[in-house]
């Protein structure tokens, strides 16, 4: 009591004094609220990276309140959760930011815009180029979540996408989804104003390079000839052998074209992303509807690799090439069969080229 009105018959402090009394304090509880914030921030995974390879995460992970979460962008769901699968994991996924303060914003979103296809159609390089864009963030994992991992729920979906700034555009690459027939009806669930990105190169060459890659890891496989044709002296195709069935591109494109318009649908020549990068990539951040970033000051065509790289990869300053599986030399197939293919596709590709309204020109 006596300690009360002591101090309550005090003169009334000068203002120099208050803030000599204070703020000590005031510093002192501002820098324990930071500390505080910065420890939410770091057990939060908010320092920035996804982790490369991408690893099943802890449930929860990135799912701190207090990092703004306000996208769905036009899409369906919210909030966001959980972590999962790793496939075809490029180095420097959903790389380190620039600026470690970006992260205090960032938040997952679901993807705006998703590289559907096609299989062996230069998928990995137009997303490794799309990424040197400031405003794409781009998961370097394929999720598979539309065609394999569709029961997890959009939840899972977004938790896997790498962290983005409110202006930034999500988005991932799973060539299936182009050939997958529940695909379409799925991703339009999700977003009916999502941006599909497919890229398509010569039905026959696609083949082979599919091929190519299924004897890479399964050395015991009969030569292409015989899984290509039902029958081998008539020369009946095989038309739903997987690698001659995903270069039926009409075929798949008819079943995205009664769920999204064509306008929505934005096709880039595997052939032209080889021959002209920075031509191809200009078109992509103009129906993306970015700035054009990614420019031929990017590129460099490697003689030793064949195809061209980059001059300087997110996240490092040195040049880079894509992986030994991208480019690789093909299986040898005899020049007859590489005809009776090209036979066969023939009509196929017309049609597919008076669908969208552009020739790709293969012979
Ligand atoms: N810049 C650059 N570097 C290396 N490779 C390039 C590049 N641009 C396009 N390509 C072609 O990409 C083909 C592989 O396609 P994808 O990445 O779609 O394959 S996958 O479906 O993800 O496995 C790959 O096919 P193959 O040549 O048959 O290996 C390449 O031809």
């Amino acid at each position: 009591m006596a300690a009360f009105y002591h101090q309550h018959h005090q003169p009334q402090p000068s203002a120099e004094s208050v803030r000599r009394v204070l703020h000590p304090r005031l510093v002192t509880m501002c820098s324990a609220g930071l500390l505080g914030l910065s420890l939410l921030y770091l057990l939060s995974g908010g320092c920035g990276a996804d982790p490369p390879g991408r690893g099943v995460d802890p449930p929860g992970r990135g799912g701190s309140a207090w990092l703004r979460d306000d996208g769905n962008n036009g899409t369906a769901h919210g909030t966001e959760t959980i972590v999962a699968p790793a496939t075809d994991a490029a180095p420097g996924d959903a790389g380190p930011e620039s600026n470690a303060t970006r992260d205090w914003v960032a938040a997952r979103r679901l993807p705006q815009a998703l590289i559907i296809g096609v299989k062996k159609g230069g998928t990995r390089a137009l997303l490794e180029f799309l990424r040197l864009h400031p405003d794409i963030r781009a998961l370097g994992s394929e999720p598979h979540y539309f065609d394999r991992h569709y029961a997890r729920g959009l939840e899972w979906y977004r938790g896997v996408m790498p962290r983005a700034l409110e202006g930034q555009l999500v988005m991932e690459k799973t060539p299936r989804y182009f050939v997958t027939a529940e695909t379409p009806q799925r991703v339009h669930a999700m977003s009916r104003h999502v941006k599909l990105i497919v890229v398509v190169r010569d039905p026959v060459t696609r083949a082979v390079s599919d091929y190519t890659q299924i004897i890479s890891k399964s050395p015991h496989v009969p030569p292409f000839e015989s899984l290509a044709f039902k029958n081998r002296t008539t020369g009946e195709v095989d038309s739903q052998w997987s690698p001659l069935w995903i270069g039926l591109y009409a075929q798949h494109l008819e079943r995205w074209l009664a769920w999204f318009p064509r306008g929505q649908i934005h096709l880039v020549s595997g052939e032209a992303l080889i021959s002209d990068p920075a031509g191809e990539l200009g078109r992509v951040q103009d129906f993306l509807g970015l700035q054009r970033i990614v420019t031929d000051k990017h590129f460099y065509f490697n003689r030793t690799k064949g195809f061209p790289c980059l001059k300087k990869p997110e996240g490092s300053g040195t040049p880079h090439c894509l992986g030994k599986t991208k480019g690789r030399t093909h299986a040898v197939v005899r020049p007859a069969v590489v005809r009776r293919l090209r036979d066969f596709y023939r009509p196929h590709n017309r049609r597919f080229y008076r669908m969208v309204g552009q020739d790709f020109g293969w012979q």
